[in-house]
């Protein structure tokens, strides 16, 4: 027995029969009283999220809150999240401060985390963060992963959604439902499988997890090489609006997503190694997390682009062309050239371009 590697192991809270035991046991209940509501942020399926206060300190917090007339499953749901939530503590794990169940409504509070969401934060700065502070970035997110595998939990639902980015850029996983919040993934996304009643969110989910429902850490490596594919895409749609159909055809016949505008090479080869077909094939979070930090390191990430950057006069502030030998090669192989208009708001082509491909 390795005694050197201590790890506890995550408990699934539905192994208790009361939500409130298992909530009580990892989660601190927080007097009312004390919790500032200032201003709603974001709205969730089971209720709003707001900014807030945590008295007597006044410390900024974020707090979820169930909606009134909620179900008695969402209502364990709800509660199942502060349960995985309070046995987690690592730097890049949402930190729980504490849950409100003896008044209502019932609410899950949180640190604060100044950036908001991943994708939000990734559409609001297109072209202001450089290739060394999103590969910082997605090493905080390989981090947080690499310790949730250690724990044992597997977290099947890895987006950039649902990734926080606190006020010096660290990024901090997080969504720890047992059940998918519906609104995070259109109807459009679900999938006809379904694990334990939640949703999957199909473009993020790796095919062995769609077809045979079977969730590992290795089907959150490929999430992660989507997250990794979103972050250097500016918050892009992975597979923009193709339907759910053609992703799974497309995956289940061996193509991936091409290399985003301005990639490092060395990124767009480690996404393709998250989505290895076979699963054992596919790097751990511990192998993520040190290559991410060699490549952070060393000092010419930014040199292996995918994408030639044109010699251009200083002020121009047009986006690196595209290696259109790649990205039109990747969408005639996919008689996807339909997608053209989707492709422009890509940002990285001109519809001269793109009129040049058909
Ligand atoms: C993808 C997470 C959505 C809900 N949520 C949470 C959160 C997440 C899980 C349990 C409880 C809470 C309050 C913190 N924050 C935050 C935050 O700290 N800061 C933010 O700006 N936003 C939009 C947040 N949205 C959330």
């Amino acid at each position: 027995f390795d005694f050197t590697h201590t790890s506890r192991t995550y408990v699934d809270p539905s192994t208790y029969e009361d939500p409130y035991t298992a909530v009580l046991q990892f989660a601190k209940e927080i007097e009312y009283d004390l919790v500032n509501i200032e201003q709603v942020i974001g709205r969730g399926e089971f209720g709003e999220v707001c900014k807030g206060s945590l008295a007597p300190y006044y410390r900024p917090i974020a707090i979820k809150t169930l909606k009134v007339g909620y179900s008695k499953q969402e209502k364990l749901d709800f509660l199942s999240e502060a349960s995985i939530m309070g046995q987690f503590d690592h730097p890049n794990v949402i930190r729980l401060e504490g849950v409100v169940t003896k008044s209502r409504p019932l609410m899950i509070i949180t640190e604060y985390m100044e950036n908001g969401s991943l994708d939000a934060y990734l559409k609001a700065n297109i072209g202001k963060l450089n290739s060394k502070q999103l590969a910082q970035m997605l090493h905080g997110v390989a981090s947080g992963m690499k310790y949730l595998t250690d724990m044992g939990y597997v977290h099947r639902d890895l987006a950039a959604r649902n990734v926080l980015v606190d006020a010096n850029l660290e990024c901090k996983v997080s969504d720890f439902g047992l059940s998918r919040e519906l609104e995070k993934v259109t109807e459009e996304e679900v999938a006809m499988y379904t694990t334990r009643g939640g949703m999957i969110p199909i473009r993020w989910t790796a095919l062995e997890a769609i077809t045979k429902r079977t969730f590992s850490s290795s089907s959150d490596v490929w999430s992660f090489g989507i997250v990794t594919w979103e972050v250097f895409s500016n918050g892009e749609r992975p597979y923009w609006e193709m339907s759910n159909q053609d992703v799974v055809h497309l995956v289940e016949s061996g193509y991936r997503l091409p290399p985003p505008c301005c990639c490092p090479r060395s990124l767009h080869e480690m996404m393709l190694e998250c989505w290895n077909c076979d699963r054992s094939r596919r790097p751990t979070f511990n192998q993520l997390v040190a290559l991410l930090g060699h490549l952070i390191n060393e000092s010419d990430l930014l040199a292996d682009t995918v994408n030639i950057r044109p010699v251009r006069d200083q002020d121009d502030c047009i986006p690196e062309l595209l290696d259109l030998s790649s990205l039109g090669h990747w969408l005639e192989q996919m008689h996807l050239l339909h997608h053209k208009p989707s492709m422009l708001r890509y940002g990285c082509v001109t519809a001269e371009q793109i009129m040049r491909l058909t």
